[in-house]
């Protein structure tokens, strides 16, 4: 069922330390937009920079189980051609979203307002995560969900034959659920409005505007309501996807935690619903600075620079930056953990709902590392133990969890004993060229067969 192959132990020890440039693969989050948004364009989309990690390739062959023609070009270089919306055809088969909740809710969403049924599932980690945060929206536009107790896939979801649009303020901060509502507004008629409290990413927004729809976003009393007009036909669009900053957070937490590093990592987008790491790392003392600080394709983008930050401080971090910063506090986490003091990180209940429960994962690791945590149903506190403090030599589980397989690598790198994951395997998922990526900034990570 999971697309990742069979589980991968793998080790992670301190070596000398990590210098020269890290080039990270494209942005998770806009690949998938990219191919779905592609998608229900009519004609061709072209996509250059596009992550070819298991997540987005599940995005890929889900487009064409719905009608889409997707093509790799080459290295990055994908060719959409879309159907228009409300032009997806009804799968002949059960679509597999492997890993990725974004996958799966953002095409639920997409096809919520058109005449076919489609049963999606994914892999065990993805089949214990909760739907009915988009089904129940979805459900207001006219469209049916059956799943497993719990909302739980895998799930059939029968597409409204006579869409409403739908006003929707979302209960959860969180983007999946925004453009669920939003893709599925587009073959609506009339006006689709999404409120949300806090500001999430905005890349949906941002594409949606790309392709030609029509997409206002207004700050009131209430957060951020966003309006939508239903049944644009989207133009195709060439697409550059920018560098994952949510993959640049590892090379660079890792120089910040391992001795004498100095590290580039190039082209990151600092959309500031993303870049809440940066900005933590920063409050901490860190020496992370931002060069070449330049606009591209209307994103601020910069080089980042990381070089080792033996006097990092524990920091409060504010509850409400954790939605620019939600899939970081893993490696936040492990970077509190070589800090001076106490970091405390509140407001995070949506860790619990992630690949794994990141609070309980980070919490159980950390502990089995010789770090003192503390968690509450929505937060989390870290006891520094300074520069070179952690002791290390555990085996954590990754529990089919990317960010938390890196993380404990990236745990190993500074601590006084190495550091294995059950299974890194998961790390594929976003970040396929983590491992050499990060032996060619000088870490040491060994396979072994468990
Ligand atoms: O919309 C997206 O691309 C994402 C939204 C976030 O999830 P939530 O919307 O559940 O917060 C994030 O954790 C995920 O990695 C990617
Ligand atoms: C939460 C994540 O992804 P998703 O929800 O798409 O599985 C992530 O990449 O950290």
């Amino acid at each position: 069922m999971s697309s990742h192959g069979s589980a991968q132990k793998m080790t992670a020890r301190a070596s000398g330390p990590l210098t020269g440039t890290a080039h990270v693969p494209g942005d998770k989050s806009i690949s998938h937009r990219a191919l779905i948004l592609g998608a229900m364009a009519v004609g061709e989309t072209r996509i250059t920079g596009l992550l070819e990690g298991e997540d987005v390739l599940d995005t890929a062959k889900a487009m064409a189980a719905l009608g889409a023609d997707v093509n790799q070009l080459g290295p990055g270089e994908w060719s959409v051609h879309g159907v228009g919306v409300g032009g997806f055809s009804e799968p002949e088969d059960v679509i597999d979203c492997g890993n990725s909740g974004t996958g799966v809710r953002l095409i639920m969403g997409a096809m919520a307002t058109t005449p076919i049924s489609a049963t999606f599932t994914g892999d065990a980690s993805l089949r214990s995560r909760p739907m009915g945060r988009v089904t129940d929206p979805l459900a207001l536009f006219g469209a049916q969900a059956v799943g497993r107790a719990g909302g739980k896939l895998p799930m059939t979801i029968v597409g409204a034959t006579d869409p409403l649009p739908v006003d929707y303020v979302t209960p959860m901060a969180s983007a999946q659920v925004k453009s669920a509502v939003l893709l599925a507004g587009l073959n609506a008629p009339g006006q689709t409005v999404v409120t949300e409290r806090a500001a999430t990413r905005d890349h949906t927004e941002r594409m949606l505007r790309g392709f030609g729809a029509e997409v206002v976003t207004e700050q009131t009393e209430d957060g951020y309501r966003i309006t939508l007009t239903g049944q644009p036909e989207l133009k195709p669009q060439e697409i550059t996807v920018p560098r994952d900053s949510s993959s640049a957070a590892f090379p660079v937490c890792a120089a910040l935690v391992v001795p004498g590093s100095d590290v580039l990592v190039p082209n990151i987008g600092l959309n500031p619903t993303r870049a809440g790491l940066f900005t933590t790392l920063r409050e901490m003392g860190a020496n992370l600075t931002f060069e070449n600080e330049r606009e591209e394709g209307g994103e601020p983008v910069a080089d980042l620079r990381a070089r080792f930050s033996p006097t990092m401080k524990g920091i409060e971090v504010p509850a409400e930056r954790a939605p620019a910063m939600i899939d970081e506090y893993p490696i936040l986490s492990v970077v509190a953990a070589n800090a001076e003091g106490i970091t405390h990180m509140p407001g995070v209940h949506e860790l619990r709902v992630k690949e794994s429960d990141r609070i309980d994962a980070m919490a159980v690791g950390l502990r089995a590392c010789g770090v003192t945590v503390d968690e509450t149903e929505d937060s989390f506190t870290v006891h520094g133990l300074g520069a070179g403090g952690v002791p290390g030599g555990a085996t954590v589980a990754a529990r089919l969890d990317h960010r938390i397989a890196m993380s404990f690598l990236i745990c190993g790198m500074a601590a006084q004993e190495p550091v294995s994951v059950d299974d890194g395997s998961p790390i594929a998922t976003s970040f396929p060229i983590f491992e050499p990526l990060m032996a060619e900034l000088g870490a040491q990570i060994v396979r072994s067969n468990g």
